[in-house]
């Protein structure tokens, strides 16, 4: 689909798939905020992901409601702004982009189960079991970019190659020509 400029960025994707570093990149990179859905749980679902229940729809749309105000009032405050959320069904990323009032650049970090399992196996979090993530690739929902604002970037290449893809997309930003 054609782009609309978004000064809000989010990088989606299944748990490990690298929306933290790759989110906290490119916001590093635009001198802009970068939050972290994972900071925006309410602790009801943090005990559920620690018990390894994966989380409803239910328990979600707060969850995104209050990410999705946080990111664009950081974005009113310094131009552009930087979130990580799965935001693993359309429904989601739709629901994101309702309650910014605004339109959202989604970056998909497309990777096999493999791969990513294995990210998952060598990293610690501080609740989110490696045995939820076969509940994650079964909610996901891969974006189409025929039909949504997403740029697919496989999470084989490197961080800065991943950053770089992105960046080189925001040139409406004015943090984006201050970089430059
Ligand atoms: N492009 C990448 N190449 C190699 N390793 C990566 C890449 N992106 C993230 N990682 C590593 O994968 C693990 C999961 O990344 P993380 O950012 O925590 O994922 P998420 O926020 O999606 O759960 C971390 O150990 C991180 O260093
Ligand atoms: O179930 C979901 O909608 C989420 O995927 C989610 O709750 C988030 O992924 C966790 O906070 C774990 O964090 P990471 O995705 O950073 O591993």
């Amino acid at each position: 689909m054609s782009q609309p400029p978004a000064r809000i960025i989010i990088a989606m994707g299944v748990s490990s798939s690298g929306k933290s570093t790759v989110g906290q990149s490119i916001a590093r990179r635009l001198h802009v905020p970068f939050l972290d859905g994972d900071g925006y749980h309410p602790e009801a679902n943090v005990e559920k992901m620690r018990a390894g229940t994966p989380l409803t729809d239910e328990d979600r749309w707060p969850w995104l409601e209050r990410l999705a105000l946080a990111l664009h009032e950081a974005a009113d405050r310094k131009d552009a702004a930087v979130g990580a959320c799965s935001a693993l069904k359309r429904s989601y990323r739709d629901f994101l982009t309702q309650k910014a009032g605004e339109p959202i650049l989604f970056v998909y970090l497309d990777g096999s189960r493999d791969v990513i399992g294995e990210r998952m196996a060598r990293r610690s979090h501080e609740y989110m079991p490696t045995s939820l993530l076969d509940s994650q690739f079964a909610t996901l929902e891969v974006p189409d970019p025929t039909t949504e604002n997403v740029l697919i970037v496989p999470v084989t290449d490197s961080v800065e190659k991943i950053t770089q893809t992105v960046t080189k997309s925001l040139t409406h930003l004015k943090s984006f020509k201050r970089w430059q």
